[in-house]
């Protein structure tokens, strides 16, 4: 089989649709409202497709858009996030993905993006192409009985509150507060107004309907919003009339503990809700730590979820910050040949950067450490550790005691968070 690897035509996006549904086991087939929506939000020139040279039909899609990520130190950088991405059954594993990949992150390198992000339907997937997971996610499954707390007192004693409000009015607070809380939480990514839509059912997309949702928004004392949940039941009962409902969180934002404490405890409050299911979380979420017995909270899914794979290594590791001062040097591999090289990374350097800050640079000096662009990527948002790297040899320790600096260096106090799929 041969193929054609090049971005798709307006009037190729419904074979292109049908070939990501299959791909997804979602649909077989498109409706004419997926394509012209699909038309609306989605940039020709940033979408691939595979085609079969014989039948012309598209085997293979990949599509990438503009996002930002937000790093240690509150920065945000430009990043390419891989979407969409799918070959048909049919034509696995005859490297269309590696020439898709190939043409999407040398598109990104020259577009000037810092890196590239995804989340990874399968493990296995893409390391091969110089990603590494960077945050990951847990989420708890709370027996409400269980938690301690008291079901009569959902109302915060500070004088907070919680005010139930319909979708309208979710999409008219949640956007300031996701900003506030993207602005300090490394790995999270920027919602588009489409997002809040989906979100709302302001929009729908045909593959995945609007179900109607429940919002909450906590409330400070002096009226300001500071947290908004986004929740369903599913209206369980035995049979024998005892209710046994189970609700699941969509989305839940907190700018302070406080209303994280005030959004769980008004969730284990509802009547007829013997569980909660917290939706992915940050793996270090306090969500389990607010209850008066941590036990009742299980961990359901603990796993990799957002994966980087850095392009611009100088403008990446400047625009993090670090919890000390020190300098390192790299030798960073890349099979790809796009990020590959030798960098000097300063940090602390003082200054008008801020004692924070940091300088990147090339260099010819000796390194501290070798390792491939898919391990910088996986230490680049502060999660992984260089230590557990080095022990499972994706680590080279050129210097003793690299390893060690590069681990205080670069990971943070508080876990990567992306609270997003896309
Ligand atoms: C960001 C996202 O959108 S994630 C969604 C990804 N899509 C899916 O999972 C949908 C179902 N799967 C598929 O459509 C395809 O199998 C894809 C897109 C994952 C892979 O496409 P292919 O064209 O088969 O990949 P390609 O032939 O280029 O594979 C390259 C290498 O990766 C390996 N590989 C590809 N997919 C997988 C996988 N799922 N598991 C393990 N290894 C894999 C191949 O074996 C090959 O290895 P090799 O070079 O050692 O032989």
């Amino acid at each position: 089989m041969s193929a054609d690897v090049r971005p798709i035509a307006a009037s190729e996006l419904p074979d292109w649709l049908r070939t990501v549904n299959t791909g997804f086991l979602t649909a077989s087939g498109v409706t004419q409202s997926d394509v012209a929506q699909r038309r609306e939000h989605t940039d020709l020139a940033r979408t691939q497709g595979a085609f079969d040279t014989g039948t012309g039909r598209c085997v293979g899609a990949l599509r990438s858009f503009a996002q930002r990520l937000t790093v240690p130190g509150g920065a945000d950088v430009a990043a390419s996030a891989v979407t969409n991405v799918g070959v048909l059954p049919t034509h696995r594993r005859q490297g269309l993905l590696t020439r898709m990949m190939a043409a999407e992150l040398t598109a990104a390198r020259d577009r000037g993006d810092v890196l590239s992000t995804l989340i990874a339907a399968e493990y296995p997937i893409y390391g091969r192409y110089g990603y590494g997971p960077a945050a990951s996610l847990r989420e708890w499954e709370i027996d409400v009985p269980r938690t301690g707390l008291d079901p009569r007192r959902p109302v915060p004693a500070d004088g907070g509150r919680i005010e139930l409000v319909d979708a309208a009015q979710a999409r008219l607070i949640g956007p300031g507060l996701h900003e506030r809380l993207r602005a300090v939480t490394h790995g999270a990514v920027d919602r588009d107004a489409r997002w809040w839509s989906l979100a709302t059912g302001l929009e729908s997309v045909s593959h995945r309907p609007y179900q109607e949702k429940f919002f909450a928004v906590h409330r400070t004392a002096d009226g300001e919003p500071a947290g908004l949940v986004a929740y369903r039941a599913d209206g369980h009962w035995t049979d024998a009339k005892v209710p046994l409902n189970t609700v699941q969180v969509t989305d839940l934002i907190a700018l302070t503990p406080e209303s994280e404490r005030a959004l769980w405890h008004f969730l284990c409050s509802i009547d007829w809700v013997l569980k909660v299911r917290t939706g992915p979380r940050a793996p270090d979420d306090l969500v389990d730590q607010l209850l008066p017995d941590p036990r009742a909270a299980r961990t359901v899914t603990a796993a990799d979820f957002l994966w980087v794979r850095l392009l611009d290594v100088v403008r990446a590791l400047e625009a993090r910050t670090y919890a000390v001062p020190g300098e390192l040097v790299l030798e960073v591999t890349d099979a790809a040949g796009l990020a590959d090289g030798r960098y000097r990374l300063t940090a602390g350097a003082g200054g008008d950067t801020g004692s924070g800050a940091a300088r990147c640079e090339r260099t010819d000096a000796p390194a501290g450490l070798r390792l491939d662009v898919s391990a910088l990527g996986s230490l680049y948002l502060g999660d992984e550790s260089a230590v557990r790297l080095a022990a499972l040899g994706r680590i080279t320790e050129l210097r003793p005691g690299a390893v060690a600096l590069a681990d205080v260096l670069l990971r943070t106090a508080r876990r990567p968070w992306c609270p997003d799929v896309f």
